[in-house]
């Protein structure tokens, strides 16, 4: 952990922190609910890790999602998969289960449990994400103690029935112009048509559910994506 900052607050080490941009560059999130009726999630996720996906986050929510043991197993499954290509495994939401699973990190939201209070319950070296709408949000996160930020929504998603009224790349650029430095990845209705200027406005990566797990080549559409975000392999 490091105050590199100088603002007193504890996030991941430099290193880690480089490890954490370069995660950010095509970061898949799924659960059961977007995978398509007849796939198993664990073929999809590998197709997108051959395509070229930077990180993975396990997002079980919504209408139909698993509970339980369930979703426990299928966490695990997935969790395997990462772990096999080196791949960090986000949890969204469920703290719980990602302290259980040791989780390579979460992502939370306003609504969720405050950063400084998750840091203490999954470890020094676990990445945090938070997802910020405002200048002011992103940089309570940040004293809250986020390593990375997810910015959205971008453009009008179908993938979350609750998500705010899309804006643009406009806090992006902000964020940037207000000398905030760290990690941000933007994500709602995200394409490999859109993707470059979303980069372009100052991310570092872009987070996708439905232009890889509903695309007609998941392995096509996470090289795209990663073309776009000018990942080099
Ligand atoms: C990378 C990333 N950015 C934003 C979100 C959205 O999180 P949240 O606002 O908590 O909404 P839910 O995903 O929990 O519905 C995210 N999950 N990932
Ligand atoms: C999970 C999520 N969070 C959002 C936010 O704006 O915070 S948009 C979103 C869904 C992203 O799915 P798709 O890539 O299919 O648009
Ligand atoms: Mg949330």
């Amino acid at each position: 952990m490091s105050d590199r900052h100088g603002d007193g607050v504890r996030r991941v080490s430099d290193r880690q922190e480089d490890g954490v941009r370069r995660a950010m560059g095509v970061y898949l999130i799924m659960g059961s609910t977007n995978v398509p009726a007849g796939i198993d999630p664990e073929d999809l996720l590998r197709e997108a890790i051959e395509g070229g996906i930077t990180c993975f986050q396990f997002r079980e929510k919504g209408s139909g999602s698993l509970a339980g043991e369930a979703k426990l197993e299928l966490a695990k499954r997935l969790q395997a998969v990462c772990r096999e290509h080196g791949i960090p495994f986000i949890v969204n939401d469920d703290i719980s289960l990602a302290v259980v699973l040791k989780a390579d990190g979460v992502h939370v939201g306003q609504d969720d449990e405050p950063a400084a209070e998750i840091r203490a319950r999954i470890g020094a070296e676990a990445i945090i994400g938070v997802s910020a709408h405002t200048v002011a949000e992103a940089r309570k996160a940040l004293a809250d103690g986020a390593d990375y930020l997810g910015i959205g929504p971008i453009y009008p998603t179908g993938s979350k029935p609750d998500a705010k009224v899309p804006q643009g790349t406009r806090l992006l650029e902000e964020l940037r112009d207000a000398g905030i430095t760290v990690p941000l990845v933007g994500i709602g209705g995200i394409t490999p048509d859109n993707a470059s200027a979303v980069i372009a406005a100052g991310a570092d990566g872009v987070s996708v559910i439905s232009a890889i797990t509903l695309a007609p080549s998941v392995r096509d559409a996470a090289r795209q994506l990663a073309d776009a975000a000018g990942i080099v392999k």
